[in-house]
């Protein structure tokens, strides 16, 4: 089965966790466009839930199939956030941002009391880190930080979109970092790139998910933490 119905299969069987009253996190990317069209769906069919976008797109698509968006501080806490990944590994660690919409998704993360990921097999690895990872930092900074990454032999490289800087929903830059080489742990490395003033943010995702839920052929494999 193609890794698009990969994506589908995980991402129908992620709308199971869903129920009426519920403030629901949406995650960002071509897997989660399914859960969204699939909770689109049951919005039409009566279920009630209050919505929290993780990018502009994802907000644009989830008003256009009538679900209700609001925002962060009017939910003030989501029960379940469903979002797309990069890479997951067995530990449940995670490389995002490949859709460039990691902070405002680390961000609905940190806030939901359950995070559900959704992959086709392909995103599943043994190790983190054949997906560079991205990170997001202040336009200010950009240039100085791609400097102290090439001192830590990480290989940055600045996002491009049709030749010009790639900016996020935030209007800031993207960093994409080769981490396979990096002989630190994963946390390690995360705390190390935090403390480099202008990084706003990693697509490291570390602790925060509960389940994860990836796409095999026709079958959607669950795993609980
Ligand atoms: O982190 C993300 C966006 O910032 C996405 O979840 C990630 O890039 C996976 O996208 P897709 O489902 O299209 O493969």
């Amino acid at each position: 089965m193609s890794a698009v119905n990969e994506k589908k299969v995980a991402a129908l069987e992620a709308v199971k966790f869903i129920e009426s009253g519920m403030n629901v996190g949406l995650g960002t990317g071509s897997t989660a466009f399914f859960m969204i069209e699939a909770i689109g769906e049951m919005v039409q069919n009566g279920l009630h839930i209050k919505a929290v976008a993780t990018s502009n797109e994802t907000e644009k698509l989830a008003r256009k199939l009538g679900i209700d968006v609001i925002t962060l501080a009017q939910a003030k806490r989501l029960n379940v956030t469903i979002d797309g990944a990069d890479e997951v590994d067995q530990d449940f660690q995670l490389i995002k941002g490949g859709g460039g919409a990691l902070l405002r998704e680390k961000i609905v993360a940190h806030n939901s009391d359950l995070n559900i990921v959704i992959a086709d097999s392909s995103k599943s690895v043994k190790k983190l880190g054949k997906f560079k990872l991205p990170i997001e930092t202040i336009p200010f900074a950009t240039q100085l930080i791609i400097k102290e990454l090439e001192g830590m032999k990480l290989s940055p490289v600045q996002r491009l979109k049709d030749g010009e800087h790639y900016r996020t929903d935030e209007n800031n830059d993207i960093i994409d970092i080769d981490i396979w080489d990096a002989d630190v742990k994963l946390t390690t490395l995360e705390q190390q790139l935090k403390t480099i003033p202008g990084i706003v943010e990693t697509g490291l995702f570390l602790t925060t998910t509960n389940i994860v839920i990836i796409g095999e052929g026709d079958q959607a494999v669950v795993k609980k933490r």
